[in-house]
């Protein structure tokens, strides 16, 4: 009875891989140095006390760690297994881990030959081939005969595939699992026909050697050793079609594990850039003489799983999705079985997928397995781990009852020998036959065939390779015709360089000069609409002035007038009271006096109003209003002047009327008064006249003066900022037009595009320059229009200042008519005095006579009579006057005209009559 056995279980941990030190991820995993058992995992992050407290510690046969080489794993885990194996027991290895923690490595590492001879494996070789070499050094060594032969499958989606079938797609013969008993079985499992190369694998139960002879082309069996809880001890698992190939050196194997990698599904994940995506299974059959006739047969199961994998880490995608979710699938089902048969279940789910189904055997049942489950120590994929270290401690507990192999008879041996041997020397017959073709008919027909195929491509290769080679040409002398053009691109594009910068320097020149033009253009606008508004102002002062002025001297002449005629009337009842001492002289000294300081008073209040006004003026437009000033000085001159001549009249009048006082004393009555004082009247009266005529002429005079020289400042001072402005900036953009039209005749020539550009730009600089050109004009224009604006203006209010003049006139009138009133005086004190004096009879007398005389027409005025004696010498306009009679002063109360009545006939008219009264001439 075999014993009881545990399976062996490793644990290999890696090094931390390239990616896991780029993500940073610390080290979680402890592999104690030398033969460890523990493996320790912490994963809190804790460290001293609290990490050895938080860690989780898995126990299991052996533990190897980064350090441990290829040659430490096999010598401590694999080699006494395959010591087992060569001794005859079947022996199965597994590699379980997560994807990329190294299960290939461990299982197949690296296959190629070293050495100078390249009959020596390497450092990193991994169980395989190790395997391979220790078996045939170990049974030469032994010097028995055997047989070893190898096979290879994989299972890829739950798919069978023979990785050593070299028949193309949809050639291979589809590999199903069976699983018969022994007594469906005959016990030998040699082929009875000849030149079979497809075998079935048939791992059998109970030890001995189990033919099949499914298949039409015969078949060699394989032994499987019995499962101690399968139901029936003697059932075998037997893989239909797969092939086996005899190897007669470890060489041999290595060239048979070669190619089967080369076929295996291996794709590139996230976490390993060539992941396998199946279960492999590398057998190797050992048929090695036991005892004289005997050979004895044992299997070594070496089975690379597909590593486990999380799927939201790998980022698998697509068929890699698929691939992993067929992988989980099948190692959470062999979790499952490990599960159950540590836990000694009665049923075991074996049958739950193929993976489970090949290993039936080897897991639970009559194999020597060992168990490596290969980890990271990185962090990031320390659940992944644990779940690892789970399965292998859990498969620990599996207890499997190896049994030795069956034997086979040499006979039995022999004939599975023969049988290859007829087929291949039927190859070499044929072959013979053919003129030293060594192969069969079909085979050469097959060959030809492929000849022809790889002479085809072979053509088809050369013609490519040829227009490749002409493409290569073409493209070499294309690269070499580009590097020219690219020198000459480089050379134009840095003289194009040189030239767009040396552009771009203008142009930001220009554009500076361009933003300079269009501010003064634009401060040139503002000085037009500021001297538009200036204008405004200026006629708005012009107004005021002219108003202030106007009033001013309505005003004081009307205030001249009131004390004139308030010193008459005083003097007219100082007569009356005092009649016979009749002496004006202090009233019209003072007359005289008053006059001459209101004069005086209008003259300084003119000349401060004026200046007033003008210094605003000067103030705000001094360089425009320089003239106005010197205009005003005039203004001012020609008021003093007038003013003088006012008061030198004024002193003639006072003159005259001393005269007039002198005869009045002396001969009054002796002379022809009324004449005398006609004549002294009309004289003052021209006199005055003349001197207002004067005035009004050199006012005129003035102020169309100012108002041209105005004008011609203004239009001067406009035309020569303006004409500056343009001369100065046509200066400055001459050259530079110069400049660009030369450069943009160089860029022309080289780019089209920078030509148009250009264009644009000078067309925006003519279109510029138009416009301020139009802007000057229509300065000027408006200054034109502003001027003759203001000179129509200024005309019509020079006539309207002209026209002021009759209330001048009308004030020397009612001077006149105060004279009037003198006379009517005198009348009365002539009769107030008539009784007293005789001689005061003959002047009143006389005076009547000349009232008389003056007052010949009962219907005749006073004015009249005054207005007819200067019909001769003034010349006369004619006003209408409605209602009363206008020329009495307007100031004599209704009591001094009744005494009037006395002495002197009046006229009265009715209200709505109009008579024509004369008034010295003055133009409207
Ligand atoms: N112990 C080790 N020492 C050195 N390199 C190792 C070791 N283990 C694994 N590697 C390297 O890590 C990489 C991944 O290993 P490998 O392909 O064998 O992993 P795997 O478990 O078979 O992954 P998958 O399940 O995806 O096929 C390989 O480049 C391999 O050389």
């Amino acid at each position: 009875m075999s014993q009881e056995l545990n399976i062996t279980v490793a644990v290999r941990c890696r090094g931390r891989s390239q990616r896991e030190i780029e993500l940073k991820s610390p080290v979680v995993v402890t592999v104690p140095e030398g033969s460890a058992t523990d493996v320790v995992i912490n994963t809190s992050g804790d460290v001293g006390v609290a990490a050895q407290l938080s860690a989780r510690t898995y126990r299991v046969d052996r533990v190897l760690g980064p350090s441990a080489t290829q040659a430490g794993l096999y010598r401590d885990v694999a080699e006494p297994l395959f010591r087992d194996f060569v001794h005859g027991y079947n022996c199965t290895m597994l590699v379980y881990g997560m994807t990329a923690t190294g299960k290939t490595y461990t299982m197949t590492g690296d296959t190629k030959l070293h050495g100078q001879e390249q009959t020596q494996l390497g450092d990193e070789a991994g169980v395989i081939p190790r395997v391979l070499f220790g078996l045939f050094e170990t049974l030469a060594a032994q010097g028995l005969d055997y047989i070893v032969k190898c096979s290879f499958v994989e299972l890829y989606n739950e798919e069978l595939r023979d990785l050593l079938d070299e028949a193309g797609p949809g050639e291979a013969k589809k590999l199903r699992i069976f699983d018969s008993s022994p007594a469906s079985s005959p016990r030998t499992a040699v082929s009875r026909a000849t030149g079979a190369r497809k075998y079935n694998y048939k791992l059998r139960r109970g030890g001995n050697v189990s033919s099949t002879g499914s298949t039409s082309t015969g078949a060699t069996t394989t032994g499987a050793t019995p499962s101690a809880p399968a139901p029936d001890d003697t059932s075998t698992i037997y893989i239909q079609n797969l092939q086996e190939f005899h190897v007669a050196s470890a060489r041999d194997g290595l060239t048979l594990l070669q190619r089967g990698l080369r076929h295996r599904q291996v794709a590139t994940t996230k976490m390993n850039d060539f992941s396998s995506r199946s279960h492999t299974i590398f057998t190797i059959t050992l048929y090695k003489q036991h005892e004289g006739e005997l050979f004895r047969l044992s299997k070594m199961n070496l089975v690379d799983l597909a590593g486990s994998e999380n799927i939201n880490r790998s980022g698998a995608q697509n068929q890699r999705a698929k691939e992993a979710g067929s992988i989980n699938q099948s190692l959470l089902t062999l979790g499952r079985v490990i599960n159950s048969l540590a836990d000694k279940n009665a049923h075991i789910p074996f049958r739950e997928s193929k993976l489970t189904r090949l290993l039936q055997d080897s897991l639970g049942g009559n194999t020597k397995t060992a168990l490596i489950a290969t980890i990271s120590p990185a962090r990031a994929t320390a659940e992944e781990t644990c779940s690892t270290l789970e399965y292998a401690s859990k498969a620990k507990d599996i207890r499997n009852k190896p049994q030795l192999g069956a034997f086979i008879m040499k006979d039995i041996l022999l004939k599975t020998v023969t049988t290859e041997l007829a087929r291949l020397k039927n190859d070499l017959l044929a072959t013979k036959a053919k003129d030293g073709v060594y192969m069969s008919q079909e085979h050469y027909k097959e060959m030809t065939h492929d000849m022809e195929n790889y002479k085809t491509e072979l053509d088809e290769y050369r013609r490519l390779v040829d227009t490749l080679n002409e493409k290569v040409a073409t493209l070499t002398q294309d690269n070499q015709d580009l590097d020219k053009r690219i020198e000459t691109h480089v050379a134009k594009e840095q003289v194009l360089g040189a030239s767009v910068t040396e552009l771009q320097q203008r142009l930001s020149a220009a554009k500076t000069t361009e933003d300079q033009l269009t501010s003064q253009v634009s401060q040139l606008n503002e000085t037009a609409s500021q001297l538009q508004k200036e204008m405004v102002t200026f006629k708005d002062r012009e107004e005021i002035i002219t108003t202030k002025f106007e009033g001013l001297l309505n005003d004081k002449l009307h205030i001249l007038r009131e004390k004139v005629m308030t010193y008459l009337n005083s003097m007219k009842s100082i007569e009356g009271d005092n009649a016979g001492s009749l002496d004006v002289s202090p009233h019209i000294e003072a007359l005289q006096r008053n006059i001459t300081t209101s004069l005086h008073s209008v003259e300084a209040d003119l000349r401060e109003s004026y200046k007033t006004c003008i210094e605003e003026f000067l103030n705000d437009t001094p360089q425009l209003f320089k003239g106005i000033s010197v205009n005003v000085e005039q203004i001012n001159n020609l008021s003093m002047e007038y003013y003088k001549q006012i008061s030198e009249n004024l002193s003639d009048i006072s003159e005259e009327f001393n005269n007039l006082k002198q005869y009045l004393k002396n001969g009054i009555f002796e002379n022809n008064h009324k004449e005398l004082l006609g004549t002294y009247i009309k004289k003052s009266a021209q006199l005055m006249d003349n001197s207002s005529a004067e005035l009004m002429e050199n006012m005129k005079n003035m102020v169309e003066g100012y108002l041209q020289s105005s004008k011609q400042l203004l239009m001067e001072s406009m035309q020569k900022s303006t004409s500056d402005i343009i001369e100065q900036e046509m200066s400055l953009l001459a050259p530079r037009v110069k400049k660009w039209e030369s450069s943009l005749d160089m860029i022309n020539k080289s780019d089209s595009l920078s030509n148009v550009y250009f264009n644009n730009m000078n067309q925006a600089i003519a279109s510029t320059n138009d416009k301020v050109a139009t802007s000057n004009n229509k300065i000027n224009e408006s200054i034109v229009k502003i001027n003759e604006t203001f000179s129509d203006t200024s005309k019509q209010r020079m006539q309207d200042k002209l026209s002021h003049n009759e209330s001048i006139n009308s004030n020397i009138k009612q001077i006149l008519d105060g004279t009037d009133s003198l006379k009517m005086m005198y009348s009365q004190a002539r009769e107030v005095t008539k009784e007293s004096a005789s001689e005061l009879q003959q002047i009143d007398g006389s005076i009547r006579t000349i009232l008389n005389s003056m007052n010949g027409k009962d219907n005749e005025t006073v004015v009249d009579v005054a207005e007819k004696s200067e019909e001769s010498t003034v010349n006369v306009t004619t006003v209408e006057v409605k209602g009363p009679l206008k020329r009495i002063p307007s100031n004599l109360t209704n009591s001094e005209v009744q005494r009037s009545e006395h002495g002197i006939k009046r006229r009265r008219l009715s209200r709505d009559e109009s008579v024509e009264l004369e008034v010295p001439n003055a133009s409207r």
